[in-house]
């Protein structure tokens, strides 16, 4: 391609020499200044063989890179799939095309490499639906006074929390983020690399607040940073929280609700949250907001429409439109219910229902409703009863939950 003034625009992917370049390109984008550490880690993440530049007169002008990553999928099974990231423009240069000519060549390779879908974080919730992405998980953030908090007469007091050091922290927590993420829909596997930046904890990512500190129990941890601010007392921010089990999760808030100098506690989980549960005031926990985490784009329909398991039995030949990549089609999906295998293969007859391949992704782990997106104008199912088995289908016990912001 070329710039508007005629120079060319070269699209390679990355060698040494062009990472300053890099890091100075989402130093900008990004608004920050990105510390030795982080690069680091995004070098060993993502090999230059897995970062694609666009140059212009030899200067780097934009980038995308993807970590190799796994996620859990309705059902338990794991599926190995690229996680799109550091995707930026020079200012200089936007809006000429240039992301979507970096977005076409690293998809293009994904299909190469057999991917079945990918994922990203998104800055912004306007520009990755046009590539077939859709938002597959939502983080809700909730505030409240933790002098005003008691536990009902039901919650458990199951005891079993220690106060860990950092060493203690980081050889306990992978685990158990581990053993968690394999059972939640929509939670990614967090690499070796990504815990060292958490346990590297560097002043430049606590804005402001103070280090990390750890609650574990044998089933769960909880990481915050606590906040003073005049006036108001100490704040605390809870960065990570998982639980594998529910006691673990009592376990944590009972120890957390017994900081007596803590004034607010802020949190950030998926829909399904326990603690209103738990609490004699289940209005307490105030939602302050909400934000979508993980989008995915699915590379593979039949492939990935295979691999989950569906809440009923289900027999429907789906139209799946992808602008993009060409990748949709008609396929008839037939699952037996009850986690039993489904099949997906393409199809000849008439399709009952149609959707785009962003809004496959966002049903497909059971984060967002066709009735929704039928409700929206984004699925046309004439038949209302196909539309509701197919809802039914592919709702789940447990909101989806990422994890993993990258
Ligand atoms: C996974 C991640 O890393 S998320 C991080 C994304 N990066 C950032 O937010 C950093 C700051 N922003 C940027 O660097 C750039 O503005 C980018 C990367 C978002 C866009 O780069 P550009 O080269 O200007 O985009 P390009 O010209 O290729 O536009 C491609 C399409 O996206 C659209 N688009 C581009 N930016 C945006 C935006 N911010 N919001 C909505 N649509 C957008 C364009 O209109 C165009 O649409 P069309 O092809 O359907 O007509």
């Amino acid at each position: 391609m070329t710039t508007e003034t005629g120079s060319a625009i070269e699209v390679r992917n990355a060698t040494d020499d062009d990472w300053p370049h890099i890091v100075k390109l989402d130093s900008f984008n990004f608004g920050g200044h990105i510390a030795d550490l982080k690069s680091g880690i995004t070098r060993e993440l993502a090999p230059n063989d897995n970062v694609i530049v666009a140059t212009n007169g030899g200067q780097v002008v934009g980038v995308t890179m993807h970590y190799d990553l796994q996620i859990t999928v309705p059902g338990g099974a794991l599926i190995d799939l690229p996680g799109v990231t550091w995707v930026s423009v020079a200012p200089t240069h936007r809006r000429r095309g240039i992301l979507r000519t970096l977005l076409t060549e690293q998809h293009q390779r994904f299909l190469d490499s057999g991917a079945p879908m990918s994922i990203l974080t998104a800055s912004e919730g306007g520009i990755y639906g046009r590539f077939g992405y859709g938002p597959i998980t939502t983080e809700f953030t909730h505030k409240f006074d933790r002098r005003f908090a008691a536990f009902r007469s039901t919650t458990v007091d199951p005891g079993g929390v220690r106060l860990a050091a950092k060493d203690e922290a980081e050889e306990f927590l992978p685990p158990i983020y581990d053993r968690w993420r394999r059972q939640r829909a929509g939670a990614v596997g967090r690499p070796a690399a990504y815990w060292r930046g958490v346990f590297a904890d560097p002043e430049s990512e606590r804005g402001g607040a103070s280090a990390l500190f750890f609650l574990l129990h044998d089933d769960g941890f909880v990481s915050y940073r606590v906040r003073e601010s005049a006036g108001s007392g100490m704040s605390l921010e809870i960065v990570d929280m998982f639980a594998v089990t529910p006691e673990a999760y009592i376990a944590l808030w009972r120890t957390l609700g017994g900081l007596d100098l803590m004034s607010t506690i802020t949190v950030s989980e998926s829909r399904d949250m326990l603690l209103p549960y738990l609490l004699k005031d289940p209005r307490l926990p105030r939602l302050t907001g909400s934000h979508d985490l993980l989008w995915a784009r699915i590379l593979d329909v039949p492939g990935v429409l295979r691999a989950r398991s569906y809440a009923c039995e289900l027999d429907v030949t789906i139209e799946v439109v992808d602008d993009f990549l060409d990748r949709g089609g008609v396929f008839r999906l037939t699952s037996r219910g009850n986690g039993g295998n489904a099949q997906c293969v393409p199809a000849e007859e008439p399709a009952r229902l149609t959707i785009g391949i962003g809004d496959l992704a966002s049903i497909y782990f059971g984060e967002h409703r066709a009735v929704t997106l039928a409700q929206a104008g984004r699925i046309s199912a004439p038949e209302p009863e196909i539309l509701e088995r197919f809802d039914h289908a592919f709702t789940t016990s447990a909101a989806p939950r990422g994890g993993m912001f990258f």
